[in-house]
């Protein structure tokens, strides 16, 4: 799907959410994950993030925003979109933008970041945000052509302490690079005041998934802080 410059400009400085439920959650499920991402977009999300070939089918079905994809495979090493094989469902889906991961740990197909990207530029229309862990992540992401790059991983790949709340520090120093490409801020952004941090940090735009769309983990908090 074809995200033009000028709707890839509309998200600066925006709200995108990520709506996503586990395996085996009550809430997996595409219709459900298609509700939350209308629900969101609702309440001023410009962008909505979700996992799964027909829950990226069903979004875009419910939504007008734009809908970055991704197809989860595992939970270890890399698992976000691992191969071009992932990518091309992913974008055959309906994706706008396919999320891919964006670390310099090597694929299960063997292929490069960059010849990943160049899969996914030659075969769909396709944006590729490219989920990094780290500032060296972010750098060989925008060689590889990677169109945004995002702070995913960043505490989840090894090679940055996981934050409580966003890993600003790695925010600011992945801006202060200037790239040129957008930065996406996610992972951990947890409050109204982190989503606020993390865009005066140098985001382009700011993505919050669970502190707004995994009732389960919102509940811990709560329970947590009555216990
Ligand atoms: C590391 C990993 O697997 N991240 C996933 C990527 O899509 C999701 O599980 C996160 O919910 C998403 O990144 C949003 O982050 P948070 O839920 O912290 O706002």
């Amino acid at each position: 799907m074809l995200l033009s410059p000028d709707a890839l400009e509309s998200l600066r400085g925006r709200l995108i959410v990520s709506c996503q439920a586990y395996p085996g959650e009550p809430m997996r499920d595409p219709r459900t994950t298609a509700q939350v991402a209308a629900s969101a977009v609702t309440g001023g999300a410009a962008a909505v993030r979700v996992q799964g070939l027909a829950d990226v089918q069903h979004t875009r079905s419910a939504v007008e925003v734009p809908v970055i994809g991704l197809w989860k495979d595992g939970h270890d090493g890399v698992f976000i979109t691992p191969t071009l094989r992932h990518a091309l469902a992913v974008a055959n889906a309906g994706a706008h933008v396919v999320a891919i991961d964006g670390t310099r740990r090597e694929r299960p197909d063997g292929l490069s970041l960059a010849q990943t990207v160049a899969g996914i530029h030659a075969e769909s229309h396709a944006l590729v945000m490219a989920d990094c862990g780290s500032l060296q992540d972010a750098a060989a992401a925008v060689d590889a052509g990677a169109d945004l790059v995002g702070t995913t991983l960043a505490g989840y790949s090894g090679e940055r302490p996981k934050t409580s709340g966003p890993d600003l520090d790695l925010l600011a120093e992945i801006a202060a690079a200037g790239f040129g490409v957008p930065l996406i801020a996610e992972g951990r952004i947890h409050t109204p005041a982190h989503a606020r941090q993390a865009l005066d940090a140098g985001a382009f735009a700011v993505v919050v998934g669970t502190a707004i769309t995994h009732p389960a983990t919102i509940t811990g908090w709560f329970v947590d802080a009555l216990a």
